[in-house]
């Protein structure tokens, strides 16, 4: 898979960009919109993305999951406002998932503010009136075939937008899911991973959907972390940003020792958003991913990797293969976000 950004452009990436990152020279800027539960790493992945040239965000479409729906709007007109892009729409989410039971809120991982309780005061901006499945599918439906989008929480919103238009599978351009744990263990329990657990059946259509869909598990994103001397050289960064996000990962850092006795931070969202800008930092095998809708191992992702002909059809047969990636250059990936967020 090709970077997005060819390579002499590359080597610009750091250079300075307008609102939503489109530099003049981009002629043909990626359209993304990010789905999201901001959530600290959702923040640290959004500001990326708002710094990145060639990137230009169509608008933030909100979801529960680290936070509620309604928090993770305010959260994402704060993100805008925070980056000088006020005016980039934010339109919300579902309240709640398919089967209408949320099942957690990770206020653990993230503070009750989904900030890390950091209390930012309210945004003065307000959410547009159309919800999110409704903005999802007008924007692909305006630019068929160019339009990518980040999905950084529960798919519940993807999936209202795959039920509203039967053409939106094959009008968005590609869909990078931050969620499950291939072959590895879930963050909520042994088997599932929060996203995917957050709404299950929304999951299963979303990956079963023929869409073009990149799917980065928690066995990739953990491989790649601010350990504390990173969050230290962070702090004492010049980044427009670094601030703020040293404010906000005190608490991340202190759930990740408490939690998996790591002295830092997963970087899950960031790593996500390079997987969109940069692919040929991963590799990747396809397959056809179910997810697992009931019993103990709700939430939980399975791959079929086609190693075997099987004597019989079975619940992956006949479905369209997704992305799953499978290594990542975890130099690259850390080089990468530590220019970003550390850029003046
Ligand atoms: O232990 C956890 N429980 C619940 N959510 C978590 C945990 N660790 C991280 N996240 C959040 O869920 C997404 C990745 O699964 C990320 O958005 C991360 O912030």
């Amino acid at each position: 898979m090709e970077s997005v950004l060819n390579n002499d452009k590359a080597n610009d990436a750091f250079a300075g960009a307008e609102c939503g990152g489109v530099l003049a020279s981009y002629s043909n800027p990626e359209k993304l919109i990010i789905d999201t539960d901001p959530g600290i790493d959702d923040s640290m992945a959004i500001l990326m993305a708002f710094q990145t040239p060639g990137v230009e965000v169509l608008g933030l479409t909100t979801i529960f999951g680290n936070v509620t729906t309604a928090d993770a709007s305010r959260n994402a007109l704060l993100l805008c406002e925070i980056a000088g892009c006020p005016n980039v729409p934010v339109a919300e989410g579902s309240p709640a998932p398919l089967n209408g039971e949320i099942l957690r809120v990770a206020d653990f991982v993230h503070g009750s503010d989904g900030m890390g309780n950091i209390f930012l005061p309210s945004p003065k901006n307000m959410k547009i009136e159309k919800n999110a499945s409704e903005f999802l599918v007008e924007k692909v439906s305006e630019y068929p075939g160019e339009v990518s989008v980040l999905a950084l929480g529960p798919l519940t919103n993807l999936a209202l937008a795959i039920k509203r238009d039967s053409s939106f599978a094959s009008k968005v351009k590609r869909v990078v899911v931050l969620g499950g744990s291939f072959f590895a263990m879930g963050n909520v329990n042994p088997a599932a991973e929060a996203n995917i657990y957050g709404d299950p059946e929304a999951a299963d259509i979303v990956l079963t959907s023929g869409a073009n869909i990149v799917v980065v598990g928690i066995n990739i994103t953990t491989q790649v972390k601010f350990t504390d001397a990173d969050l230290l050289q962070l702090k004492e960064s010049k980044g427009k940003h670094a601030p703020l996000l040293s404010e906000m990962c005190k608490f991340y850092r202190d759930w990740h020792v408490k939690s998996d006795g790591v002295y830092g931070i997963f970087l899950h969202d960031p790593v996500s958003f390079v997987a969109l800008v940069r692919p040929d930092l991963f590799t990747y095998k396809k397959g056809v991913v179910r997810v697992e809708t009931l019993g103990i191992c709700v939430g939980h992702t399975l791959m079929d990797q086609g190693l075997k002909k099987w004597n019989s059809s079975n619940p992956w047969t006949d479905y369209s293969p997704v992305s799953v990636a499978w290594t990542v250059n975890v130099d690259g990936v850390l080089n990468y976000i530590r220019e970003l967020l550390m850029k003046p």
